[in-house]
């Protein structure tokens, strides 16, 4: 890269220093899985291994990918792991069965179906035939309806993770969430619909913006705290974030990358967010990056989760 301070190079975002604390995603779920593997080992005198099984149906990469450090985690924190790689031509039908099979299985405490699944098979039939006491993501809908009235539930990991980030950023400079603007960007029933649930109990007002929003940059730029829900790799450039604000890149977007930036020197992909983080971490108070953010998070969660179901289906 040119060093000298041309005009040009002083332009380049890349080369202005962060001001924004960068959160640590990483640290934070290793405080959580350090957590969740002392109650695991606690729960383990009584005789009760928490166990977790992971479906997943096809190929997808990327899933795998999900698959592999959940596998990893799930076994150094003490507990058990049942995986089950299904083809992609597996029938719904088939796909009901082992979820039959998993409800009924007393070692297993916490079912995940990975998603998206195949197009042939109705996704809200497999999820709404997992038992809501084995329900770790938080996706049947006696989960989503206990957390839209604010009772007990299983809530799902991705934002539940994100909760955690930003109480403990907030926490850090003395302050909590209650009465603070959150503009969430996405309305998924996986990250953008539950996390709306969370940021109103903790007394935030909240606005959930997607694709047919007016005007979102304008909007969002209101927000004390930004959650970024989309897909979209860099959508969200500094224009739409009020200086100071914590923002929340949920994003995990696969690019391609150019021989001369990759570390190896071959053209390979790497894992970028929803946030442009070169130029919002030059404006927000906090931001988290990706990878190293959000992702981890919702693995800690998860194993929460798993170790709260597996407490309660011994009790
Ligand atoms: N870090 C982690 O642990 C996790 C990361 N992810 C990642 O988070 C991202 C979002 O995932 P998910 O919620 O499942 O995605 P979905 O595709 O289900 O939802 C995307 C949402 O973004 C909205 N949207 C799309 N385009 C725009 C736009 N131009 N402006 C405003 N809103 C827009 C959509 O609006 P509409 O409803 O109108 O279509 C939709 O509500 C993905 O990158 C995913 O990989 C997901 C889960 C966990
Ligand atoms: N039923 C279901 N539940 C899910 O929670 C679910 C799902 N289906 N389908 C896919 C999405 C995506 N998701 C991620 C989890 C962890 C990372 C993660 O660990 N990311 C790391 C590293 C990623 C890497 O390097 O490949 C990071 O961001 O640092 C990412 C994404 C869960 N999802």
């Amino acid at each position: 890269m040119n060093t000298q301070a041309t005009p040009t190079a002083i332009a380049d975002e890349t080369l202005a220093q962060p001001t924004a604390a960068v959160i640590d995603g990483k640290a934070a779920s290793a405080r959580l899985l350090e957590e969740v593997t002392a109650e695991v080992a606690s729960l383990a005198q009584q005789g009760v291994i928490p166990g977790l099984a992971v479906v997943l149906v096809g190929e997808d990469p990327a899933s795998q990918v999900y698959v592999r450090n959940k596998l990893k985690r799930t076994v150094e924190c003490g507990m058990q792991s049942f995986e089950h790689i299904l083809p992609s031509e597996t029938r719904e039908a088939e796909l009901l069965a082992l979820v039959a099979r998993l409800n009924a299985d007393a070692d297993v405490h916490g079912i995940l179906v990975q998603l998206p699944l195949p197009a042939h098979i109705q996704e809200d039939a497999v999820l709404e035939a997992i038992d809501p006491a084995k329900d770790v993501d938080g996706f049947h809908r006696m989960n989503v309806g206990a957390l839209v009235q604010g009772a007990d539930a299983l809530a799902p990991c991705t934002p539940t993770g994100c909760m955690r980030l930003l109480r403990d950023t907030f926490a850090e400079r003395g302050g909590d969430l209650s009465g603070l603007h959150a503009v969430i960007i996405g309305r998924s029933n996986i990250v953008g619909k539950p996390m709306a649930s969370l940021l109103l109990a903790a007394n935030c007002s909240v606005t959930q913006l997607h694709s047919r929003s007016q005007n979102p940059a304008e909007l969002c730029r209101q927000a004390d705290i930004v959650v970024a829900a989309v897909g979209r790799p860099n959508m969200i450039g500094a224009d739409w974030i009020k200086p100071g604000a914590v923002v929340i890149d949920v994003g995990i977007n696969r690019i391609a990358q150019s021989a001369e930036q990759s570390p190896t020197g071959k053209a390979r992909t790497r894992l970028v967010g929803d946030v442009n983080f070169a130029a919002v971490s030059k404006i927000a108070g906090a931001i988290t990056p990706v990878p190293g953010g959000v992702g981890p998070m919702t693995i800690a969660c998860l194993l929460a989760n798993t170790l709260t179901a597996a407490r309660r289906q011994s009790a």
